[in-house]
């Protein structure tokens, strides 16, 4: 039995949403093949651009937490072949190591036939993360899977996925890098200010609102709003200002760094200036870096036909 699934990129956070929220794009996106039997061994292949950064131990993948909850949920001892076309670039902030725990999770429901929830499949899902970032954050394998903007409680499990409406474009600008996912994680604070969580839930709520109603105004305040993160992380990234400030130039309502970086990514309402966004920043002097214009997507894991997986 085998099946073939895409899975969405995400970018995480949107600002002031740390841990609780997360958009899928419809480019960049992994397409996964997962046959599972009961002979053999188990077998993870990764094919595409991007192999250096990947695990050459399947064990150390995100996928591989997923395989174990469900041997421990079924109590079957399959064997599973998986081969990853990898389109999302891993650690550049927009949630790859999420969308193949999240595919592959689809794809063991379906072929299993556990029937779980969403909510129990977003749980098995962020187990993967663990791989990758040291906790199983949800926030990228909730919109993998479902697509839309997803809010997630990360401490009860339960969420809202929000339609997107069609007028949104999404720039990211991929530049720099992170060591992970995790050792940005590590830089954070265990306790804040009441003043910060004020500020940051007050913005995370418009955030939803304004979209929602194309209030342009608050949405910008919004989307730029986060008072805790995305100042920590900025130490990092020392492409940050030279992004920002060329996006919202050339026309972003807002724009913030992409998960845990090192992406930043602008948010329009109309199509972005693919080539005035490259001479500006070619002549601010930024080099190696990809831009990707693509839109938000209501649709999350999916099955395509095996063919268009080309393995
Ligand atoms: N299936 C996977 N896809 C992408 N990265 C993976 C996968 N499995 C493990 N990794 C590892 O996870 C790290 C990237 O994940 P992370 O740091 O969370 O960044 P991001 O989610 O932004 O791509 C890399 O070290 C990569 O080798
Ligand atoms: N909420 C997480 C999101 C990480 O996203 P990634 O795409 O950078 O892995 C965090 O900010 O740590």
């Amino acid at each position: 039995m085998s099946i073939c699934i895409r899975s969405p990129a995400s970018i995480a956070n949107l600002g002031p949403g740390f841990d609780i929220m997360s958009l899928a794009i419809t480019e960049p996106y992994d397409d996964v093949y997962v046959e599972i039997g009961h002979n053999g061994n188990d077998y993870i292949k990764f094919v595409g651009d991007y192999l250096h950064y990947l695990p050459s131990d399947y064990k150390s993948t995100t996928m591989y937490p997923v395989i174990e909850e469900f041997r421990r949920i079924t109590g079957l001892d399959f064997k599973v072949r998986i081969t990853v076309r990898k389109g999302i670039k891993p650690a550049s902030g927009l949630g790859s190591s999420g969308a193949d725990a999240a595919a592959l999770t689809y794809a063991l429901n379906k072929l299993l036939g556990t029937n779980l929830d969403s909510k129990s499949l977003i749980r098995i899902a962020a187990l993967g993360e663990t791989a990758a970032a040291g906790v199983p954050h949800m926030d990228n394998v909730a919109a993998s899977l479902l697509g839309g903007l997803v809010i997630i409680n990360p401490v009860t499990g339960d969420f809202v996925k929000v339609e997107v409406p069609s007028n949104y474009w999404i720039v990211v600008v991929l530049a720099g890098s992170k060591v992970s996912t995790g050792e940005m994680r590590k830089l954070l604070p265990s306790a804040i200010d009441m003043r910060d969580f004020k500020n940051n839930s007050a913005y995370a709520s418009m955030l939803i609102y304004s979209l929602i109603t194309n209030n342009r105004e608050i949405l910008s305040r919004a989307l730029m709003g986060d008072s805790i993160v995305e100042p920590i992380r900025i130490k990092f990234y020392p492409h940050y200002g030279i992004i920002k400030e060329t996006l919202l130039k050339v026309g972003a309502i807002g724009v913030a760094l992409s998960g845990a970086g090192p992406s930043l990514f602008g948010v329009f309402d109309s199509e972005p200036p693919r080539d005035r966004i490259d001479e500006l920043l070619r002549k601010s002097g930024l080099r190696d870096y990809v831009l990707i214009i693509t839109k938000p997507t209501n649709t999350g894991t999916r099955e395509v036909p095996c063919n268009q997986l080309n393995t």
